[in-house]
């Protein structure tokens, strides 16, 4: 296959994220998009077109529309968090297809079991969106820890961000339809312990809560309940820890994550900036994310700038890892390498980010299966 037609499913801020990267490559193109609000889709479609540089994408009617159109290859599924679990059956049952599912992959518990027998001897690639991995910083973290730390004992993520986005009908202000804030944003973080640490979670302890973002909002007389702030400690059966602090009323932050990994023989640390797009103008170029490397012996903090290809942070948010994932995908779809975040990737994170949620509601540390 020369050519992968891609469907979207679901038209908003991260779907342009997804056709302006599916737009840069070789082989992809957008034929088909859906969104319930038809303006969303058709903004999405003339995105697909480059400026009149390719086609535009068909507008489907209906999911069973975009399911049921010929030019079809692979589909992205980008609608909130509650509909992922059903709109993968729903493919399942009438087109299956190599599926790239965003995050985080499910959000009711129950969900977990019916997605393994859904999937199980599924023919397709099923990846699912945890790209903070091909973050430049972060793959250069990942490819030199064992080296720097001497195998690691301790990994720290620190986010402190900007609070969440206004969205269409503000189906990410309610943990009902995120899953929690520990696994709405925090899988990504879970999915980089576990991949990079090389090994599988026992026991998870978290502090979180709701200190003072959206407390003044209200949607038909609720108050949002999405938590802002937490501290989650991870144990690994390898008997390493792992940590996530996350701030999300940080946005003057000169950096959004700060990963740390220590070991025997040293430290190695990156810092990688926001979305480009919020660093004020008036304080000059925005962050260049850096990788430090800190030996115990001889001392000496080594520091390197890791610049991100300017084309790639105007395609996205997310310094460049939206490209890099779907380079990576499409070129399973073509039949070239294999899937890199597998659905047990997907659901572990998820999993991780659930005994979050409900080890700091309870305030007891909750062991993961
Ligand atoms: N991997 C990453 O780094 C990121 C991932 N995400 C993930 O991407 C997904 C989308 O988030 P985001 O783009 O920020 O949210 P938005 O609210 O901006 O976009 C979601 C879109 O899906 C549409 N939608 C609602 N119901 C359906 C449906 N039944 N079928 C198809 N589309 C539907 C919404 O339309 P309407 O509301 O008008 O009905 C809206 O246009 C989420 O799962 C989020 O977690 C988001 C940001 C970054
Ligand atoms: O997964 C995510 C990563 O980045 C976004 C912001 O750019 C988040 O808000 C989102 O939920």
């Amino acid at each position: 296959m020369d050519m992968v037609n891609y469907g979207i499913i679901g038209c908003g801020m991260m779907a342009r994220e997804h056709i302006q990267n599916i737009n840069l490559l070789p082989h992809g193109r957008v034929s088909v998009v859906f969104d319930p609000v038809l303006e969303m889709a058709q903004n999405c479609a003339v995105l697909a077109g480059k400026g009149g540089a390719g086609p535009e994408a068909v507008v489907a009617g209906s999911l069973d529309d975009l399911l049921a159109h010929p030019e079809l290859d692979a589909i992205v599924i980008v609608s909130p968090n509650y509909l992922h679990a059903a709109q993968l059956h729903e493919i399942v049952a009438k087109r299956p297809l190599p599926i790239l599912c965003e995050k985080p992959l499910y959000t009711d518990p129950e969900d977990a079991a019916k997605l393994d027998a859904l999937f199980e001897g599924y023919p397709h690639p099923v990846w699912v969106a945890m790209e903070y991995r091909y973050m430049p910083p972060v793959a250069a973290l990942i490819e030199q820890a064992e080296q720097a730390t001497g195998g690691i004992s301790m990994l720290t993520v620190r986010e402190h961000r900007f609070p969440f986005l206004p969205k269409i009908g503000d189906w990410n202000r309610f943990n009902e339809n995120t899953g929690g804030t520990l696994v709405e944003k925090c899988c990504h973080f879970f999915d980089l312990m576990r991949l990079i640490l090389k090994a599988e979670p026992v026991r998870v302890m978290a502090s979180a809560g709701q200190a003072m973002n959206h407390l003044e909002e209200t949607y038909d007389g609720r108050t949002p309940d999405i938590w802002d702030n937490g501290y989650v400690i991870v144990d690994f059966e390898n008997g390493t820890r792992a940590m996530l602090e996350l701030c999300m009323f940080a946005e003057g932050s000169r950096y959004q994550e700060e990963i740390s990994a220590v070991g025997p023989k040293g430290k190695i640390e990156c810092l990688v900036p926001g979305p480009g797009r919020f660093w004020p103008a008036q304080l000059g170029p925005a962050p260049v994310p850096q990788v430090i490397i800190s030996p115990r012996a001889p001392q000496g903090p080594i520091t390197m700038d890791i610049p991100v290809d300017p084309a790639l942070l105007d395609a996205g948010d997310h310094n460049g890892s939206t490209f890099y994932q779907h380079q990576r995908f499409n070129a399973v779809v073509r039949g070239q390498g294999e899937v890199e975040v597998t659905l047990a990737d997907g659901a572990k994170a998820v999993a991780i980010g659930l005994a979050a949620q409900e080890s700091a509601r309870t305030g007891q540390a909750v062991t993961v299966q």
